[in-house]
């Protein structure tokens, strides 16, 4: 009846898991019960979780990414104490099974659950402001993808209390992750918390690619759009080319795991070495997927507080362009030691070097643009000098290990896990953090208090040096990434000042609560009525902070590139009031997507367990609602003129008393 399921997958002894099991529990209960208290579930369902607003939905992707931050940390601080304390006769609090699934879930929850949702939270949010359009063109279809990424994520909390996750690493190679070495539900979560999350994000990338090609603002043409807009679009390519791959390779892997095939195996003529191919041709795009959005938002900070217009945007677009053309044909560095043969090798060592030429491109775009500009400094600008010094020097250790002979020493030591953290907290979380910081006044319409994100930065950006500098010396040393104990003295001191470095970063994460909370008490000292708080110079800050529901009232004119911040230097109106209002097309709100999702995240886990009468159910379930939506004639209503003069009545008249005051 329930498969492999039995009350047996409950880890019970495990003290750690059982003690966070009753926090979360109780977490979760608290909050049930506040939202029954002050009677909230019809207006969360009706305003949040059936919305097909997209910034709505870009919120609900930037709370979830948070809170999985918060139990991604933990598994890293989990492994940075129990390391100091395990080397000679001490063992540490963990034993090796319970050490090898927490080093994989940190890595897939930090890359699928915090990164990947941060970047389409941000994309949601912003890009239909930014091209001046009034939501994106498949609004259902977002819905979807955000509930499919909901549903991953869920699978992959599961596992921590019903049975366990991967013990293989995030890249999960066969033969270890076949079924004859991993023969437990780990690695099939694995699987099916990817597979639902993977396919959320290729829906994504379809929707704003269609979005940005179709939807753009009168005389926006394609070298007249914001840059952010523009590593978003790149963005979207690359996951419609890197995704499916990796849909393709985790069904290769589950019918070796569930029917005996043999596509990763020896036997039978399968070959690993087309899993480590296949699973890195997604793998490679992935990390641009991650950091070109980033990339995006320093140069929006760049520019609006250095008060000049980009400098080379021209250059900065083709830069981008090339990134994401290149990081198609870089895969095979990840694994130089497998033996492809050195005229393999050297190809793509040299082509993993090429990609430093447009990067370094875009590294002095934006000292250009700091350059006799007037840089005003506060958290989003210190992150993005902090991001300049840091990920250039991530920047070069990838190009060092882009050597293959220098890859055979420092392949998978923890010189390679300094180098990608580097990156990925040099360059794509303090993008994402300034990127937060930027636009939430836009979504929320109050800005955050400066200070708590000053020194959330440093204790980012010490921490991280304080982290992971010692990791390049151990590489150095012959330390392997992926130990749970080690013998050699001379390792010590380095394992433990890399303690105090993540206990840093901790407290940083702690900063960036403490703003969210203290701005929103003191959120009425920091209203911005005006929409425009930071004197932007894109079409979002045209707009009322938080925007209507339908974003403009009249679809603003853009045939410049900063359109916004011209019009407003000329005191020319971008979007004057007309005599009378168009009525607006709007999406119906709808809980299909939640729906259609709650089905396939059945199906997954019934696929882990191997319950198969709920798989059909599942799968069934999810295809019949799908198709009983694509019959639906009632999808969408006009907003009536009268209800946005209202609107936008309402918002000038707060501008005006705002004016008035001051
Ligand atoms: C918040 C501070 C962080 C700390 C203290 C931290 C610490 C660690 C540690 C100790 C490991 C294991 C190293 C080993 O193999 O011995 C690790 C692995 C890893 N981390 Fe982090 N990390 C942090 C943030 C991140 C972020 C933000 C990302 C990505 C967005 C990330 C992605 C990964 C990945 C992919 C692995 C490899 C997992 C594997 O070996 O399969 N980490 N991290
Ligand atoms: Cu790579």
């Amino acid at each position: 009846m329930f498969g492999k399921l039995t009350l047996d997958a409950i880890p019970y002894h495990e003290p750690i898991i059982m003690i966070t099991l009753a926090i979360v529990a109780l977490g979760g209960l608290g909050l049930f019960a506040a939202v029954t208290y002050f009677k909230k579930w019809g207006y969360l369902w009706s305003e949040w979780l059936t919305s097909v607003d997209h910034k709505k939905i870009g919120v609900m992707y930037i709370l979830v990414a948070l809170v999985m931050l918060v139990r991604g940390f933990a598994d890293a601080i989990m492994m940075r104490t129990h390391l100091a304390m395990a080397h000679g006769d001490g063992q540490g609090y963990l034993p090796p099974e319970h050490y090898d699934q927490i080093f994989t879930a940190h890595g897939i929850i930090m890359l699928i659950f915090v990164a990947m949702p941060l970047v389409t939270g941000l994309m949601n949010i912003v890009v239909p402001l930014q091209i001046g359009a009034r939501d994106v063109a498949f609004p259902y279809l977002n819905s979807l993808s955000f509930w499919l990424f909901v549903g991953g994520a869920l699978l992959i909390n599961l596992s921590l209390g019903l049975g366990e996750f991967a013990k293989t690493g995030w890249v999960a190679y066969p033969p270890l992750s076949g079924i004859k070495f991993s023969p437990g539900v780990g690695m099939d979560y694995y699987i099916w918390s990817m597979q639902l999350s993977g396919l959320g994000t290729t829906l994504t990338g379809v929707n704003f690619i269609a979005t940005i090609l179709k939807m753009r603002a009168p005389g926006m043409s394609l070298m007249k759009m914001p840059i952010f807009t523009w590593t978003i679009l790149v963005t979207c390519v690359l996951i419609c080319g890197a995704f499916p791959p990796l849909t393709a390779t985790l069904a290769m892997l589950s019918l070796d795991r569930y029917l005996d095939f043999h596509f990763f195996t020896n036997e039978l003529g399968g070959n690993p070495m087309m899993y480590a191919n296949l699973f890195w041709i997604w793998g490679h795009p992935e990390v641009y997927i991650l950091i070109l959005p980033a990339f995006g938002v320093f140069s929006e900070v760049v520019a609006t507080f250095s008060r000049k217009t980009l400098f080379g945007y021209a250059s900065m677009v083709w830069a981008t362009a090339a990134i994401g053309v290149l990081s198609f044909v870089v895969w095979l560095h990840h694994f130089f030691t497998m033996g492809s043969g050195a005229s393999v090798n050297a190809f793509f060592g040299i082509m993993t070097s090429i990609i430093a030429i447009p990067t370094g491109v875009k590294i002095f775009t934006w000292l250009f643009t700091i350059f006799r500009g007037r840089l005003q400094l506060n958290a989003m600008t210190w992150m993005t000098l902090g991001f300049l010094v840091t990920f250039s020097i991530g920047g070069m250790t990838g190009v060092l290990m882009a050597v293959p002979a220098a890859d055979f020493v420092l392949h998978n030591s923890l010189f390679l896990i300094a180098h990608f953290h580097n990156v990925i907290i040099g360059g794509a979380v303090f993008g994402y953090l300034a990127g937060i910081i930027y636009w939430f006044p836009k979504a929320f319409g109050f800005k955050l208090l400066d200070r708590f994100g000053r020194y959330s930065f440093w204790c980012w950006l010490i921490g991280f040096y304080f982290a992971f500098m010692p990791l390049y010396v151990l590489g150095f040393m012959g330390m392997t990434r992926r130990l749970n104990h080690f013998d050699n003295p001379a390792w010590v001191p380095w394992v433990q000042v890399a303690v105090v470095g993540a206990v840093l970063i901790g407290i940083g994460i702690v900063f960036t609560v403490v703003q969210f909370v203290t701005s929103y008490i003191k959120r009425k000292e920091n209203l911005d009525v005006s929409g425009d708080p930071w004197d932007g110079r894109t079409l979002e800050w045209a707009t009322s902070s938080p925007p209507p529901f339908y974003n403009f009232a009249v679809i603003p004119t853009a045939d410049k590139i900063d359109a916004f911040y011209e019009a407003k230097k000329n005191g020319v109106e971008l979007m004057p009031a007309p005599e009378h209002y168009e009525p607006i097309h709007m999406p119906k709100n709808t809980g299909n997507g939640l729906v259609v999702s709650a089905f396939v995240i059945a199906f997954g886990f019934a696929m882990i367990w191997h319950i198969w009468w709920l798989a059909i159910v599942g799968l069934v379930g999810a295809v019949v609602s799908f198709i009983v939506r694509s019959y639906d004639e009632d999808i969408d209503y006009y907003v009536q003129p009268e209800e946005i003069a209202r609107i936008e009545q309402a918002h000038h008249q707060t501008k005006a008393n705002a004016v008035v005051q001051a």
